[in-house]
């Protein structure tokens, strides 16, 4: 994964994500390297689509009549041949969640699903406890990526204390980050767009979402260390991500 590349490239990627964490995404990326475009309307987003680098669906606050945008846009990426991220917040919360991750699922070519141990353990229909869009974190990150990602028949991953992609016969798993991820809203919604980012010039799949969480969560740890709490985290952590890894 070359980050130099993507600093210079700046890709495009487009974003059909919740009204909490726009904002936070949006500087998020920008620091890092990337341009986010934040786009729902549903006569555009297939232009908007087609043309970016990556394109990220995440469920977070989707109201029903997304759902139809969502797909559209993400046939239009698949069309086109740009890859596509999807983000099952709160997946595990309540039935229309799981069955519009399904239909997404279903009618797009997603590359990545992305999210927490209790979102991808109720899309692999594994029984854990979720409260909202927060993790139960007692179950097996790994068992959990490797049954989603057979059931989904996409790469997986799992974030957590120990993050763990799956493409369903390869496992690999990274523990970096700090508890303070935890403390912020927006912090695994952030995590999908770097990887988005990183998609965009890195066709290795495995190798982008690698890099990205890595990079994310080494940088989070740096940031980490200069802080008393999560208000002064979250400056601290754009400002890390706009470094070089280390
Ligand atoms: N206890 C933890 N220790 C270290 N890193 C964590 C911890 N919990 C979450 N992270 C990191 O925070 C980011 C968001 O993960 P997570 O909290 O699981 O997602 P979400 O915000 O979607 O619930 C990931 O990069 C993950 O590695
Ligand atoms: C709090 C909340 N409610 C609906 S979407 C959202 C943000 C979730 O962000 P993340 O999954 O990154 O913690
Ligand atoms: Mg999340």
């Amino acid at each position: 994964m070359n980050l130099e590349l993507l600093r210079e490239e700046r890709p495009l990627v487009h974003h059909m994500t919740n009204e909490v964490v726009m904002n936070f995404t949006a500087n998020g990326l920008l620091a890092f390297g990337g341009s986010p475009v934040m786009a729902k309307e549903p006569e555009e987003v297939e232009d908007i689509a087609s043309v970016a680098g990556a394109l990220v669906l995440n469920i977070g606050t989707v109201r029903k009549e997304d759902i139809e945008t969502m797909i559209k846009a993400g046939q239009a990426a698949n069309k086109a041949g740009v890859p596509v991220l999807l983000d099952p917040v709160g997946a595990g919360a309540t039935s229309f969640r799981k069955n519009a991750v399904q239909r997404i699922v279903d009618e797009v070519d997603v590359a990545v699903v992305k999210g927490n141990a209790g979102e991808i353990a109720a899309l692999a229909d594994i029984p854990l406890n979720v409260k909202g869009v927060d993790a139960d974190e007692s179950g097996d990150a790994e068992e959990i990526a490797s049954r989603a990602a057979g059931k989904l028949q996409t790469l997986v991953v799992v974030t957590g204390e120990t993050d763990v992609i799956s493409d369903g016969q390869e496992r690999l798993t990274s523990s970096h980050g700090t508890p303070l991820l935890g403390s912020i809203t927006g912090a695994g919604c952030l995590l999908g767009s770097l990887m988005a980012a990183c998609m965009s010039v890195e066709k290795d799949h495995k190798k982008a979402a690698l890099f990205a969480l890595e990079f994310y969560n080494r940088a989070a740890e740096r940031a980490a260390k200069k802080v008393g709490g999560p208000g002064t985290f979250i400056p601290h952590l754009l400002d890390e991500l706009g470094k070089a890894d280390g």
